[in-house]
Parts: structure tokens; sequence; C-alpha cells
């Protein structure tokens, strides 16, 4: 396994790029720990293939350079490169059994026979196809299929990097979550460096120890789930992650508050404090829907609110403010009550969020 490092990378398919627009992959310098789980995440668009296929070796950057154990290997191929890729469709051989096929990539290699049947008796037990070994892979369903092109990614323990492009899109829901938790348990087992593209948030969040968010060739935020959920970096982080995401509203500043619609809401001394010397761009204020507290009007720090909906979610309620022309979500619990006449919001400073042109102040 590998850390892997990008030094000023970028991508862009335009023979001429002059604008940030041009570049697929913005600049990016930063590294991968070794024997990580990583997943990149983001919208269709966003960039996640192209920083793949550049990790990969299928596509040579435009500009930067990657770097496995310090090694440049920025036009190396992916053979060269060591890496074991799972796409999203099934990459297997029909006429095979399911164990030939599983150690298809270790006899490949010359590996001794004894160690590929220990090795593909384990992976093939911790995917759950250790009753389909002799069958011949064509006889099996679409998602047996999958997870035999995703053991034959596991079965080297010799790669510098195992790849995922979004390899659960042929995967029934029900199988998938079963496959999600696997992968993570085959992780946390071999300590493999991983790296997986979804556009699914769930997916990324239960899979990865570190989730980058792209958008429009960006990264915007490389952090653990807790970091992304509890300190967006990017207003697109705080709308990414999360369900419903953050609650966004345009502001200004006055003093040591936000102004929304000429109402007062308190920022904490960190975001004052960064936002002081700032002249102009665009303000908004972000506060999940978690993090918002419901109360009555009249009391400290309370603002007025109209409640103009509540959906029942089985283990919580989620309800819909009013406050001036904004809409506000607020996440409650089963026995917590509201207000019908004189409800009112409390923001805490600690989840109250100020972005400047899209990116966190402080
Ligand atoms: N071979 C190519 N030639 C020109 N433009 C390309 C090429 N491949 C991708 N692009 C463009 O680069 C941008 C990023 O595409 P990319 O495929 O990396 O995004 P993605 O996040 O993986 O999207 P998806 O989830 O739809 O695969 C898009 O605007 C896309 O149209």
């Amino acid at each position: 396994m590998a850390t892997i490092q990008f030094d000023n990378l970028g991508h862009s398919y335009h023979p001429h790029p002059s604008r940030p627009e041009d570049y697929a992959l913005r600049r990016l310098s930063q590294e991968w720990e070794d024997g990580k789980a990583y997943a990149l995440l983001g919208p269709s668009g966003c960039g996640k293939s192209t920083l793949l296929n550049i990790i990969s070796g299928l596509l040579v950057p435009s500009e930067g350079r990657v770097l496995f154990d310090g090694l440049d290997v920025t036009r190396c191929t992916p053979e060269e490169r060591n890496i074991a890729q799972v796409f999203q469709f099934p990459v297997i051989y029909d006429t095979m059994t399911v164990y030939e096929n599983l150690a298809f990539p270790l006899r490949n290699r010359k590996v001794p026979a004894a160690d590929v049947d220990r090795r593909v008796r384990q992976v093939a037990e911790a995917l759950d196809l250790t009753a389909d070994l002799k069958k011949r892979a064509q006889r099996l369903t679409p998602d047996a299929k999958q997870k035999i092109s995703m053991g034959r990614g596991l079965v080297r323990s010799d790669v510098a990097a195992i790849l995922f492009d979004e390899p659960l899109t042929v995967i029934d829901p029900h199988t998938k979550w079963i496959l999600r938790r696997k992968l993570r348990q085959i992780h946390e087992e071999y300590r493999l460096t991983m790296i997986y593209v979804t556009h699914d948030q769930v997916e990324a969040l239960t899979f990865a120890d570190k989730v980058a968010v792209m958008y429009e060739g960006a990264m915007v935020q490389l952090g653990t789930p807790q970091e992304l959920f509890e300190n967006p970096l990017h207003t697109f982080v705080g709308y990414f992650i999360g369900s419903p995401g953050i609650n966004l509203m345009p502001c200004t500043l006055g003093g040591d508050h936000a102004l929304v619609e000429g109402i007062a809401i308190p920022l904490g001394t960190g975001a004052m404090a960064a936002a002081g010397g700032m002249v102009g761009g665009r303000f908004e204020l972000g506060i999940r829907p978690e993090f918002l507290e419901l109360t009555r009007s009249g009391s400290a720090g309370a603002i007025p609110v109209q409640v103009t909906g509540v959906d029942d979610l089985g283990t919580s309620r989620l309800a819909t403010l009013r406050m001036g022309s904004q809409t506000l979500k607020i996440r409650l619990n089963e026995e917590q009550e509201i207000p019908a006449l004189d409800a009112a919001v409390r923001f805490p400073g600690r989840w109250t969020k100020l972005y400047r042109d899209s990116h966190l102040v402080n």
C-alpha cells in the first residue's frame, strides 16, 4: 500500500485553458495516507472520474504530478503503478468458476498456489462467495458477479491502492447496504489504501475514513464524516452532506452579529474577528437543521418564527419555519413540544457559520 501525493495537480481537457472553468480538475496539492479509506464524493460532472483516472494512470494530467510513496508516477501506466480497479459493471471471465476468477490476478503474478488458495478463500469468505466458489460465473446474478469483480480487486495484498468507481451501481438496495458494511470491515481488517468514487453521500460517509467533496472541478473539503457535518468549509458541503442540508441565508454584517433581513443573529467571536477586515463579497449565514434550537418568544436570544409544517420521519420530526421571508428547516425529537403561537429559534454561536463567497470565514 502507498501514500498518495498530489503536487500542484490540475487537468483541463481544453488545449489552451485560460479560465478556472476550463479545468475539469482545479489546482490540488494534498497527501493521502497509506492504508486509509477515502471517498471521492460529488455530483455528476464535478471531476471525480478525472481525478480517479489520474490516480490510476488512465489519464496524464495537464499540470502537476502524482507521487506514490514519494515516487513520481505521473506518466506510469496502471500496471506500472500496481493498482487494482473495480468498475461500475462486473469485469469477470464468464466461463471461469468463481474460484478461478478470484485466483486469476494472483496466478497471473505467479503467486505460489498455497498462497493463492488461502487468499481466495479469505476474500470469498469476506464477500459471502464461499458457497459459489465452484460455480461458473455466467450462472450468477448481476449482484454476485459484481461481488466477484470486487473480490478480484481485493485479492491482491501487494497493490499500492484499490480504486472503486461507483461499484455498487448494479447492486440492489438491500445488498448494497450489506456490501458497503462488508467493504468497511474488509478495510478495517486488511488496512488497504482504498479510494471509492460515488455521488451518494450515504455510501461515502459509511465507507470512508476521509471524504473528499468535489464541486465544479475543485476539492472543496477533505475531512472525516464528522468534520464535514459539523464544520462545512464550503456552502456546497453544507448543502450536499446532510438530509436535508444546511440552512443558508444571505446576510450582512453589523457589529458582533449578522443581519438577515434586519434580524440580528449573534456570531461566534471567531467569525466576527475573521470577518472584521473583509471588504465586499457575498455573505451567507449557515446552520444545520440539527443545531437550530426551538424555543418560545421572549426567552434570551430568541428570534420569533412561524411553524408552517411538520413532517414525522419516524425517529425524528422535521419542521419548516418561516423567519421573515426565509424558510428554515429544524430537526426535532419525537417528544419536543412545538409552540403553536409564540415559536422562536435560537442560533447557538458554535454552530452558526458565516460564509463569504461560499467559503467558511472562520
Ligand atoms: N474526455 C473528455 N473530454 C472533454 N471533457 C471531458 C472529458 N471527460 C470529462 N470531461 C468533462 O470534465 C468535467 C468533469 O467530468 P468527470 O467525468 O471527471 O466528472 P464526474 O464527477 O466523474 O462525473 P460523473 O459522475 O458523471 O462521471 C465535465 O465537465 C465533463 O464534461
